[in-house]
């Protein structure tokens, strides 16, 4: 996506940016859902990778499975207690809010996730503190991600998810609802808002192979040996390493993946002692 074409508006006019900008990246069948292959070259996804490495070990807090940094302060539920990103988040959250055109305000909150093959973060919607606008950039190997139906919408109970889930398509008041994935390459930026990020769980399954199957909105993105399909629109993806490119629509994930998930906080406390 090129640089500097963007300009922020009205209202009105951002909508209109929002569909000439963004519409050819625009997946699936839902309004509001964008992928953008290569958003970030080889060269700055090794940047941020470094950046990433270099934050003092203190930084990273271990979960089961995956690990984490916070940029940008504590989501706190009476707002975020913030604090300045650094400079190297500042410049990429700047150029991806000035993109995407999506962000009310600038990105303010950042979590990294560093995930080895076979981890995974549990389908999930993000907190009711941010904005309803997240971009998330991958980096370093890949990874799908799966959009599950949110059960209030279905209109189901907790015991009825697992029977539920085993379906793929959902019709709810005459809206069709649909389990679908989105494949993450590495250099990518993923956007989602509206009916995506408030219908819908999201997640990443612990797994270290993903099936490429039907529900993939975007197995074109994938790097696929043996479909010649794939192949022409794949050549400049050629710097991922050999053994991360998928065979027989199976994507293998045999390094490290780290996911920036940037968004919007609006409600900020700057007043730490007033909590
Ligand atoms: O790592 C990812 O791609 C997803 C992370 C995520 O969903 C989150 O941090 O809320
Ligand atoms: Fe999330």
């Amino acid at each position: 996506m090129e640089d500097g074409i963007i300009t922020k508006g009205s209202e009105h006019g951002e909508q209109e940016t929002e569909k000439t900008v963004l519409r050819p990246f625009s997946v699936g069948s839902l309004p509001s859902i964008y992928y953008i292959p290569d958003f970030v070259s080889p060269a700055e996804q090794n940047h941020l990778l470094h950046q990433v490495n270099v934050a003092p070990v203190t930084k990273w807090k271990m979960l089961k499975n995956r690990r984490l940094q916070n940029w940008g302060g504590v989501v706190h539920e009476k707002g975020l207690l913030a604090q300045v990103l650094p400079p190297w988040l500042i410049t990429v959250t700047q150029r991806i809010a000035k993109e995407t055109t999506l962000f009310p305000a600038p990105i303010n909150h950042v979590l990294v996730n560093e995930y080895l093959p076979g981890q995974g973060i549990m389908p999930h919607q993000d907190g009711p503190l941010y904005h309803p606008v997240v971009a998330i950039l991958s980096l370093g190997s890949p990874a799908l991600m799966h959009f599950t139906p949110h059960a209030r919408i279905l209109g189901i109970t907790q015991e009825g998810i697992d029977e539920q889930q085993q379906q793929h398509t959902r019709s709810q008041g005459g809206k069709e609802l649909s389990t679908f994935s989105v494949a993450l390459m590495p250099g990518s930026l993923l956007v989602f808002k509206d009916s995506a990020y408030e219908d819908y769980l999201h997640g990443i399954d612990e797994s270290s192979e993903h099936m490429l199957d039907e529900t993939v909105v975007n197995a074109y993105a994938c790097i696929c040996q043996d479909d010649d399909r794939h192949r022409d629109g794949l050549r400049e993806v050629q710097s991922m390493p050999a053994e991360e490119q998928c065979t027989k629509g199976i994507l293998r994930r045999t390094g490290t993946r780290v996911s920036l998930t940037c968004r919007h906080v609006s409600k900020v406390q700057k007043n730490f002692l007033r909590l």
